[in-house]
């Protein structure tokens, strides 16, 4: 009964009537109090559980004493109550002062709540940030024999010619595609007279081997040389870019250099395992990946050893069915020496932990992924926080070491510390999947940049792979129609009988995308909105809730059945007309379910931007709210326009957009600043 006439808990229970805070947030608080937490500390506890909720893995106590932060995001009034103890001095002192906080340092009693360098956090998520930044700060560079590595990396990175040469015939600028082509970065060096003479010679890509000479190296930079050999001096590193960069491209060649080294010096192959946080992400890097192999300039026996397929983190790490455990961890470790982990912005803090704590101690771990890129859904912005950590600088013994791997110069001003984080990343930036006539890759690099005019110049410069539609009454239509014209193909391959896999390719080609859940925009208003039109236009079944051809996307992990949040399956009449709705799986296989026996689930017409991570579509369709909301970031716009590979629709006010633009997505960690320790 006390408990609940302390003035915090009374407060605290009337946010948790009113939706502000989480039933867990407030249980937490009054698990505090019960345990002699003091009012402040109870308060702290709370607002720490209810940061977590939207991803801050902290609280920062500076942003509370600054007043930079409104408390539980509510109105003041709401706190009128507590006024007093929240203006009562300095919250630093006084929870360091409490029982149950401690400072989190080696030997100290575990405490409900952890006080760091002036944040605030769960014990488990300080447990969660000092073991990621422990484990990271302890793998170090590795020894590496230059010469052969040389070698290797000019062999798998050399010049395609033929595919200059095919590039150049439609360019009218030969100067400046060369200059992009061959990642040239001191033109002024060149014989740019030879260089046109031997162009105009040639007849094939063979022709223009000599420009090997003519353009020499160390004239170039190209980027994902040095993510490759960047990536072979450390043991873990990060490699990031936006789409079409040539994360895998680069990835696939560095494990071809690390086979080929290794079988060279072990006599025989490294064990590598490739995964990503979902299995569409997984799917998509399999996919990924076999191409990239197929262009490897290698021997067979090196190509065989690199895997062709990827896998979910969660199967990797050996789920236990009914258990938050996994059947690999510190004291049973993976058996792998290299492993490689996809759209690594997926990726939370827990999950990052539980991964590197089951990675054994001389391993390797490659991160690939968009910096850029909304954060994981859950707490943390790992890859972001390791990235900004980075910086983009070299210490100066990297520089030398890439210098004399890549033969480019890399000398750039110094980073202010020497921190081997400095020397773990890479980032790309050229991308090869959009050339300048693509608005695609402009509005992404626009919005990413966050200069709203900018992204005004890309609108108006008629590109035809992007295009916007002012959302009013007839442009909420024109969207409609579009979903109906869209999706009427793999409706239609349903009719004609096609196999599921081409059902489900079809199907794969479109998708609307949506900032909210809730709304006439929101996925859930947009799912009814468009099961109607198709319905309308005689192209699904009125009125049942199962019928060939709904999609749906499972929103619950279930080990048992394989399927994962994020899948996405379509429903399809059996041969004994039952329904059934069939999944692919990251292999590529096919798994078929009764819908009876389907995990949380729900329609796919429309998926939040959120959940489209990790899948492209070669048709993409975004709806922003007509209203300004919270969630609305760069972040969110740019991870929807890159989901997009041949065509971008974007429905939204001038407003909203413009103000989406202009804001960026912060969480509260402190894991940057660990890695700098
Ligand atoms: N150096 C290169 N020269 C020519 N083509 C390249 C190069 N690097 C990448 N590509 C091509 O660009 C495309 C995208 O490359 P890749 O899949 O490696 O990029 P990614 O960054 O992994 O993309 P995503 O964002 O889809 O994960 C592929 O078709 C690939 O063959």
């Amino acid at each position: 009964m006390t408990n609940h006439q302390s003035p915090v808990l009374q407060t605290l229970g009337q946010l948790k009537t009113a939706g502000s805070i989480r039933a867990l947030d407030y249980q937490f608080a009054r698990f505090l109090q019960e345990i002699g937490g003091e009012p402040l500390t109870v308060l702290a506890g709370a607002l720490v559980s209810h940061e977590l909720a939207s991803g801050n893995v902290c609280l920062s106590l500076e942003d509370i004493e600054q007043q930079t932060q409104t408390l539980f995001g509510v109105d003041p009034d709401a706190l009128q109550p507590l006024k007093a103890l929240i203006a009562s001095g300095n919250w630093q002192e006084q929870l360091s002062g409490s029982r149950l906080v401690s400072d989190g340092s080696e030997g100290s009693v575990p405490t409900p709540l952890v006080l760091n360098r002036n944040r605030l956090y769960l014990y488990r998520y300080w447990h969660f940030e000092h073991q990621v930044a422990e484990i990271l700060r302890n793998k170090t560079a590795r020894l590496v024999e230059s010469n052969t590595i040389q070698a290797i990396l000019d062999r798998l990175f050399q010049r395609d010619y033929t595919l200059l040469f095919n590039g150049l015939q439609t360019e009218t600028d030969q100067r400046a595609a060369i200059i992009k082509w061959l990642d040239v970065v001191k033109p002024d060096e060149l014989d740019w007279h030879a260089i046109g003479q031997t162009l105009q010679q040639a007849t094939s890509g063979n022709d223009l081997a000599h420009l090997d000479q003519l353009i020499p190296e160390h004239a170039c930079l190209n980027w994902q040389k040095v993510a490759a050999a960047l990536a072979a001096t450390q043991s873990f590193s990060v490699i990031s870019g936006g789409p079409g960069t040539g994360k895998t491209t680069t990835v696939t060649r560095l494990l071809a250099l690390l086979v080929e080294l290794e079988q060279q010096t072990k006599g025989r192959a490294p064990v590598i395992r490739l995964v990503a946080p979902t299995g569409k992400a997984a799917a998509r890097l399999t996919e990924s990946i076999g191409g990239a192999l197929e262009k490897l300039h290698c021997c067979e026996t090196v190509r065989n050893n690199i895997p062709s397929e990827a896998g979910t983190i969660h199967r990797l790490l050996g789920v236990i069915p009914n258990s938050t455990e996994f059947r690999h961890h510190r004291d049973n470790p993976l058996h792998l020496d290299i492993l490689v982990v996809d759209e690594a912005s997926m990726v939370d803090l827990p999950m990052m932990n539980r991964l590197l704590d089951a990675l054994p101690g001389d391993a390797r771990i490659i991160l690939l992924g968009d910096r850029d890129q909304l954060a994981s859904v859950d707490a943390g912005s790992v890859l972001g926080d390791i990235c900004a950590a980075a910086g983009n600088t070299y210490t100066e013994r990297q520089q030398k070491r890439l210098q004399q791997l890549t033969g480019y110069d890399l000398r750039t001003e110094l980073p202010e510390s020497n921190a081997n984080i400095h020397d773990c990343f890479c980032l790309l930036q050229k991308s090869y999947r959009f050339d300048a006539s693509s608005g695609i890759g402009q509005l992404a690099a626009a919005v990413n940049g966050g200069k709203v005019k900018n992204t005004k110049a890309v609108w108006e410069s008629g590109f035809q792979d992007i295009r916007r539609h002012l959302l009013n009454d007839s442009g909420y239509q024109t969207m409609l129609q579009l979903c109906v014209d869209q999706y009427r193909p793999y409706l239609q391959a349903i009719k004609e009988g096609q196999p599921a896999r081409k059902v489900l390719a079809a199907f794969n080609r479109f998708r609307l995308l949506c900032a909210l859940r809730e709304g006439a925009c929101g996925v859930e208003g947009l799912n009814l909105e468009i099961r109607s039109a198709l319905a309308r236009h005689r192209l699904i079944e009125r009125e049942t809730l199962w019928y060939p051809g709904r999609p749906v996307l499972i929103t619950q992990n279930d080990h048992g059945l394989g399927l994962y949040n994020g899948d996405i399956g379509i429903t399809l009449a059996g041969t004994d007309d039952r329904l059934r709705v069939v999944f692919q799986l990251p292999d590529g296989s096919l798994k078929e379910l009764l819908p009876s026996r389907l995990p949380a689930h729900e329609t796919v017409y429309a998926m939040t931007i959120h959940k489209s991570q990790g899948s492209e579509f070669a048709h993409t369709a975004m709806i922003l709210p007509d209203k300004i909301n919270p969630v609305l970031t760069r972040e969110l716009v740019y991870t929807g326009i890159t989901r997009a590979k041949r065509m971008l629709e974007l429905f939204t006010t001038d407003a909203v957009f413009n103000q989406s633009v202009a804001r960026q997505t912060h969480r509260s960690s402190g894991l940057k600043e660990r890695l700098l320790a």
